[in-house]
């Protein structure tokens, strides 16, 4: 598969600050790619690199094959990034400023179709026409989202598009976003809504601290990290030798790890030598949720 993004070597430092500790990553091409990690673990400032807006204290990035740095007009013309925050420009309708970002990037009339597009697939077609600054909150998310777009990027980076944002929206967005995956559009997402990762992403990187702890397809994290769980409700002392298996244990409620499924027997008949009541069993799928908290940490971030 060829390479959207190409990560090498990267560090960034912010005085005697070592936000990026050496990052090496590729991301194909057509790939949708969870970028996970704790607060200030090191995702935004991915970002800022990869679209230029940072310089690295070492290492390259290519987009599309083209160096963010050496190549910028080229790599940045391939990557569309929906900022996290709520900046825009209060003179323009959304589709006057999605024409005016588009013409930054070369494009001209020719692009209209694709901007009407996106207008429709982010469901703003009947607020085509208002001024940014008249939208409302969610509006204004979903304009910000068509601005990344405006150019046709094949990569487009999704920083957290959905904090905050209604379920509406994010219904809307990831239909629209999981069409772009299937046109070729490489898709990169930041976010700490777990599930939204497991559902929609073939890959996931976890950063922490500045580097990149666990780089794998969402399916073999959540295959190799306890395949279940299994919850009790007991009444009494649990033994000994089934402690190393336990994941939470809150009042009479238990949750252990499995490995396998043939556990769940091996726990019961413990529990029933130790003269342990089980009051209640429920066995449940591991999330990945629970690999990310596994993995990082409630607590990875820098201080
Ligand atoms: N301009 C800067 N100057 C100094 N430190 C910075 C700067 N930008 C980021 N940092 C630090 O670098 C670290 C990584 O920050 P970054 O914003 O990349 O994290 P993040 O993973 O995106 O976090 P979040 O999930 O909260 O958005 C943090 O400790 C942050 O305080």
């Amino acid at each position: 598969m060829a390479a959207a993004v190409e990560i090498q070597g990267i560090t960034k430092h912010f005085g005697a600050f070592e936000a990026l500790r050496g990052i090496d990553l590729t991301i194909g091409q057509g790939e949708f790619f969870a970028l996970l990690g704790p607060n200030g673990a090191g995702k935004s400032t991915l970002i800022n690199l990869m679209s230029g807006l940072l310089r690295p204290t070492s290492g390259h990035i290519r987009i599309m094959g083209h160096d963010v740095q050496s190549d910028y007009q080229q790599a940045r013309m391939a990557l569309g990034v929906v900022p996290q925050e709520l900046v825009f420009d209060p003179f323009f309708n959304v589709r006057e400023m999605m024409r005016f970002q588009a013409g930054y990037f070369g494009c001209g009339p020719e692009n209209d179709g694709w901007i009407d597009e996106v207008i429709t697939g982010l469901g703003l077609a009947d607020k085509a026409h208002t001024n940014m600054r008249q939208l409302s909150g969610g509006m204004k998310r979903r304009a910000l989202i068509a601005q990344a777009l405006a150019h046709r990027p094949p990569v487009i980076v999704l920083d957290e598009p959905t904090a905050g944002v209604d379920v509406e929206l994010r219904q809307m967005l990831w239909v629209f976003i999981q069409k772009l995956n299937r046109q070729g559009h490489t898709i990169i997402l930041t976010t700490h809504y777990l599930e939204e990762a497991e559902t929609l992403c073939q890959r996931v990187a976890m950063l922490k601290q500045g580097r990149v702890v666990t780089l794998d397809t969402t399916q073999q994290l959540l295959r190799s990290h306890a395949a279940k769980q299994l919850s009790l409700r007991v009444e009494g002392v649990v033994p000994a030798h089934l402690q190393t298996m336990i994941k939470q244990q809150q009042g009479d409620e238990v949750i252990f790890n499995l490995a396998d499924i043939g556990q769940v027997e091996i726990i019961l008949s413990a529990l029933r030598q130790a003269q342990v009541a089980v009051l209640d069993i429920q066995l449940q799928e591991v999330d990945l949720e629970d690999v990310f908290l596994n993995l990082v940490g409630s607590q990875g971030g820098q201080a």
